[in-house]
């Protein structure tokens, strides 16, 4: 097999291994060591082994993995969990950091910096942060010219109270780019650390395929800060032809909703060529960012967003003893093509959406299933010590409509927050979550120390493919490998107790899972959202509409539509009507769009029909307090639609299906009957808790109800975060307040929108 195969199979290792000798001149012996390998290949550290006198064994002192594997904290409290980048966790004020800082010109002194920066993803111990969360940013111009910024390893700290905010800032080069590019080839296991940090190969699950990235990393940028902090993005957009949004999934933007990352609701995409700086400041949590246009997201366009607090301002923190920036853990489908070949799909080969693999903070490997041969690309390893508790932030950025499952060989789960907001703390030892979702929890390493199996399964239409990821949970100066089997989809580790079981039995406890909607806030509830009356109620009944060919192949006829993997010709409604992008944004040039492009559910167009499309959006005023009870209608088993809301967090009030046994589909109209009688699971007593989320699993055939004071003026979308849902109009609007409510955009805002002017040839 050459090295121009498709997949980086053994062989193909075996080949790259062979340049890499003759790079590094090491004996051809060792090639023999790559073979052997094979079975073996579950570290990085035995990937890169390979052919090297592995830098990342011995790499206490030298390795840019050192602070990855190497355990580098002993004390166990939070204001050591940065004891990795050396000075950052006890930084305070200027930088002591002789390497990203001219010495008294520091973040906060206000000093001239004269010296140019060095790269910025070395700390004062010269060591890289670490490989996935990379901090390094690719353009530091602006950093160098205004002191006031802070670089992101700087941000990347344990916070404290009293400490001064800093303003963090981020600079995203978008591109299209290769998994297992010749940036592969000279990244080479025996160079320096300076070169490693910096090192541009992306691996994914070792097959070749086009990508798009930020920073030339998968995932992209980690966004890693305190509360309080000013976040400064500058998202600079060279992917040819294509334009972009970034949104920052978790953050509420209030006062700066413009920023909000949707195009042509709160902004006009970015060209290409073009820098967009957004600025926010985060709301604690555990976040992530990705691309809202298109389908880019499901490419590569995605990265972790940490808002840390001062432990005093957690109600779990003394649940762990740790919350490095190593232990955030990004889930992520996979393709083996870019997204585009899915949409709208295909009737033979690849048909529908579901993905070929499964990623770990990018990493993986993947069996084929024709061949059987299996990758040989690093897993990702999370380090842990003996005795110690750990904080692990989850995010679940999967594109499909997989569910994950994710589960720990021989480790509890506590789970101490969702989508960034804590919980009472629960013990599960399996967490299933839906695109869009995040799960905090915490691992106490209290085990024989070794190594564990991490899996990462595809549930629902990914088990067709049996799409699944293995990651490594490894005790510090214990052994690389796990002494169990490779867990395989369908004998994987025992599930045990479920976090989010699909069947959503969730209207009594069970000692087998534990729904949502029984988790309890850990935080004061505002108390008019458990009045037994909402100030304004929203049914919002969802499913697909599909087409008859002959309907939607009309000659002169255009209508979008998505192939399922049914085959069925499908669009999206949300109480009838399928979302349209206007062409100009709602926040910034809402006077540009003709009042005709606006419907909801009481202000249908006359002449819309099964597959009305227009621009779906619900006012609400300013302040009211919201229910909104979403029903599906899809009934297709085995698919449950995570509804997301930019803006807020909601509190879950109630998850359901229908208690009537006689009653096999729930609809809008059994919806509104049950509610009558009083039969929609509401948690409104005092105690009840209800958690807040912003991202929320409708259970198939079932209903979800939330509610949220709506104290945050803007345009919001709300819509399933399945990307080809979104791509098919599963989206709408929900304008909170009146123009005059929502803040002005800067000055110079960009515009955008049709040209339509005098035809003036005669
Ligand atoms: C009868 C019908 O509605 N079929 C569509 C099924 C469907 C639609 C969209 C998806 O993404 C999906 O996975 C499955």
């Amino acid at each position: 097999m050459g090295c121009s195969a498709r997949y980086c199979l053994l062989a193909l290792c075996m080949c790259l291994v062979a340049e890499y000798a003759i790079g590094v001149r090491v004996v051809p012996k060792r090639k023999k060591e790559a073979l052997n390998s094979a079975d073996d290949q579950s570290t990085s550290a035995s990937w890169w082994q390979a052919g090297t006198a592995s830098p990342f064994r011995d790499s206490a002192s030298s390795s840019a993995f050192s602070s990855t594997h190497g355990l580098v904290q002993t004390h166990p409290s939070i204001g050591d969990n940065f004891g990795s980048f050396g000075s950052i966790g006890s930084t305070i004020g200027p930088s002591s950091n002789p390497f990203t800082r001219a010495s008294g010109s520091g973040p906060l002194s206000g000093g001239v910096r004269n010296n140019p920066l060095p790269p910025l993803a070395r700390s004062a111990n010269g060591k890289n942060s670490l490989k996935h969360l990379d901090f390094t940013s690719s353009a530091t111009a602006e950093l160098r010219r205004n002191p006031a910024l802070s670089a992101p390893d700087e941000c990347a700290r344990a916070c404290r109270e009293n400490e001064p905010p800093r303003i963090c800032y981020y600079h995203f080069t978008l591109e299209m780019y290769t998994v297992l590019g010749a940036a592969c080839q000279v990244c080479t296991p025996n160079a320096t650390n300076v070169v490693w940090s910096h090192c541009q190969c992306v691996l994914a699950d070792g097959v070749e395929r086009g990508i798009l990235t930020s920073n030339r990393m998968l995932p992209g940028p980690s966004i890693q800060v305190c509360e309080n902090d000013k976040v400064v993005i500058d998202v600079e957009n060279h992917m040819e032809g294509m334009e972009v949004t970034i949104h920052w999934h978790g953050i509420w933007q209030r006062g700066t909703q413009y920023y909000d990352g949707v195009p042509f609701v709160t902004q006009c995409p970015i060209q290409q060529g073009n820098t967009f700086r957004y600025q926010w400041q985060g709301n604690a949590g555990t976040h992530f960012w990705h691309a809202h246009t298109g389908l880019q997201k499901l490419d590569g366009l995605y990265g972790s967003i940490v808002v840390r607090q001062p432990p005093s301002k957690d109600p779990n923190s003394h649940l762990y003893d740790y919350d490095l920036t190593t232990h955030v853990m990004l889930i992520s489908d996979w393709l083996h093509e870019d997204a585009a070949e899915r949409y709208p799909g295909r009737l033979a080969v690849n048909t529908g959406q579901d993905p070929e693999s499964v990623l770990i903070n990018g990493k993986g490997q993947f069996r084929d299933p024709n061949t059987g041969f299996m990758t040989n690309t690093p897993l990702e390893v999370f380090t842990i010590t003996p005795g110690r508790r750990y904080r692990f932030r989850m995010i679940n950025a999967f594109a499909s409509v997989c569910p994950a499952q994710v589960t720990f060989e021989g480790h509890n789960l506590t789970v101490i927050a969702t989508d960034g907001e804590p919980v009472h703390p629960v013990q599960v030892n399996t967490i299933i979550s839906f695109s869009g979702e995040r799960y905090d929890f915490v691992i106490e390493a209290n085990n024989i120390p070794g190594a564990y199996w991490i899996q990462v399964r595809g549930l629902g239409e990914c088990g067709i493919k049996r799409a699944q990821q293995l990651g490594i949970l490894r005790y510090a100066r214990g052994p690389y490998q796990p002494s169990s089997p490779r867990p395989t989809y369908d004998v994987g580790v025992p599930q045990g107790v479920v976090m989010n079981p699909l069947d959503a039995r969730c209207n009594a406890p069970r000692n087998d899972a534990i729904c949502v909607s029984q988790l309890k806030n850990a935080r004061n509830i505002d108390p008019a959202i458990l009045q037994e009356r909402p100030d304004v109620k929203i049914f919002l009944p969802f499913r697909f509409f599909v087409y008859r060919p002959e309907m939607l192949f009309q000659p002169n006829t255009y209508n979008r539509y998505l192939v399922a993997p049914s085959g069925d010709h499908v669009i999206s409604l949300i109480d009838e009507i399928s979302y349209m992008s206007p062409p100009a944004p709602l926040l910034s040039q809402y006077d540009d769009i003709s009042p005709e492009q606006f419907c909801n559910g009481d202000n249908r167009p006359a002449d819309c029909g099964q597959n009305c499309m227009c621009t779906h959006k619900v006012d609400i005023p300013l302040n009211a307090v919201v229910e909104i009870v979403l029903v599906d209608e899809v009934q297709i088993a085995n698919l449950s639609h995570p509804f997301h809301l930019h803006g807020y967090a909601y509190n879950v009030i109630g998850i359901g299906r229908s208690p009537d046994q006689n009653v096999k589909k729930i609809n809008l109209k059994h919806a509104l009957d049950l509610d009558r009688r009083g039969l929609l699971e509401r948690h409104l007593k005092q105690g009840d808790l209800p958690p807040a989320k912003d991202t929320i699993a409708v259970p198939n055939n079932g209903y979800v109800i939330l509610r949220f004071r709506a104290s945050n003026p803007g345009f919001w979308l709300f819509h399933c975060h399945f990307l080809f849902h979104i791509a098919i109009g599963m989206s709408l609007v929900l304008q909170v307040g009146t123009q005059g409510d929502i803040p002005p955009v800067p000055p110079n805002f960009p515009t955008c929108g049709d040209h339509l002017p005098q035809i003036t040839l005669h």
